[in-house]
């Protein structure tokens, strides 16, 4: 936890897309503090281990896995990172999924190893907003979210996830606003340096995921946008 109070910038790769050794290179020395495996659908163990290992053989970087499914969980990454959907309008996915998970593992978790992860998901078109049965937020629920996420629920990390499409600043300011312990990471639709400094303005953590399989130049620009000040 106390790592991620220096984080500016986070890496999000696919394991269901391809990467080449020559981009996957470029990612992992480009400065970013560091990768996050993870995605909606299509997650499987072979595609994690493998993703992991080119990763860990040749590069001393941390390494998260986001777990969207028990089927693809492999030792050897840094930190798991929990996503609880605070706007799924099923409890299965903010509460359900993670109990079943703990109760099944209970005996062998390293709690320091495992981060929550509160989620409010913007994006009517994301994969995971459908996925989810998630519930469109306003700005309004959108506080009230971050309010809970930090002082009902004590949370790590409050993530205000727009996956696939720019998101609006003003909501991650007014989410930012709320928060004094909580972290807040912004995701989604960061093609360029000027996204990357724009909703670094607010959030604590910015991630970056697609654009790295449309044009790897512009999304290694990220890093230094937020790195500089
Ligand atoms: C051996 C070992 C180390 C054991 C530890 C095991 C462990 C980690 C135990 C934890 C116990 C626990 C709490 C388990 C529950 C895990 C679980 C299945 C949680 C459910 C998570 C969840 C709500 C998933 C829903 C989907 C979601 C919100 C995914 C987040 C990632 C995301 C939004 C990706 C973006 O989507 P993407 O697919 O990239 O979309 P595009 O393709 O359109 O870009
Ligand atoms: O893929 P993009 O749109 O960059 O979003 C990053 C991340 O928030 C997805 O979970
Ligand atoms: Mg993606």
């Amino acid at each position: 936890m106390n790592m991620m109070r220096e984080w500016k910038h986070i890496f999000k790769l696919d394991p269901a897309k391809e990467i080449s050794d020559q981009h996957l290179d470029l990612i992992c020395n480009s400065g970013t503090d560091a990768i996050m495996i993870g995605g909606t659908d299509n997650v499987t163990l072979d595609g994690v281990r493998e993703l992991l290992m080119r990763i860990k053989s040749k590069h001393a970087l941390i390494c998260i896995l986001e777990v969207s499914t028990m089927e693809a969980v492999i030792p050897g990454f840094d930190a798991y990172y929990i996503p609880m959907v605070l706007n799924s309008q099923e409890k299965s996915w903010m509460m359900d999924i993670q109990h079943q998970g703990i109760k099944e593992y209970i005996d062998l978790l390293d709690y320091t190893e495992l981060i929550f992860e509160g989620y409010c998901i913007l994006n009517e078109e994301a994969k995971a907003f459908k996925y989810t049965n998630s519930q469109l937020p306003d700005i309004e629920d959108v506080r009230a979210y971050a309010y809970m996420a930090e002082h009902v629920f004590h949370l790590p990390v409050f993530y205000v996830e727009y996956s696939g499409k720019y998101g609006d600043p003003e909501v991650v300011k007014k989410a930012k606003e709320q928060l004094d312990h909580t972290l807040l990471f912004y995701g989604g639709g960061i093609e360029n340096g000027q996204h990357a400094k724009e909703m670094k303005e607010h959030a604590d953590v910015i991630i970056v995921g697609n654009h790295l399989y449309k044009n790897i130049d512009e999304a290694l620009e990220t890093v230094e946008a937020v790195k500089v000040k």
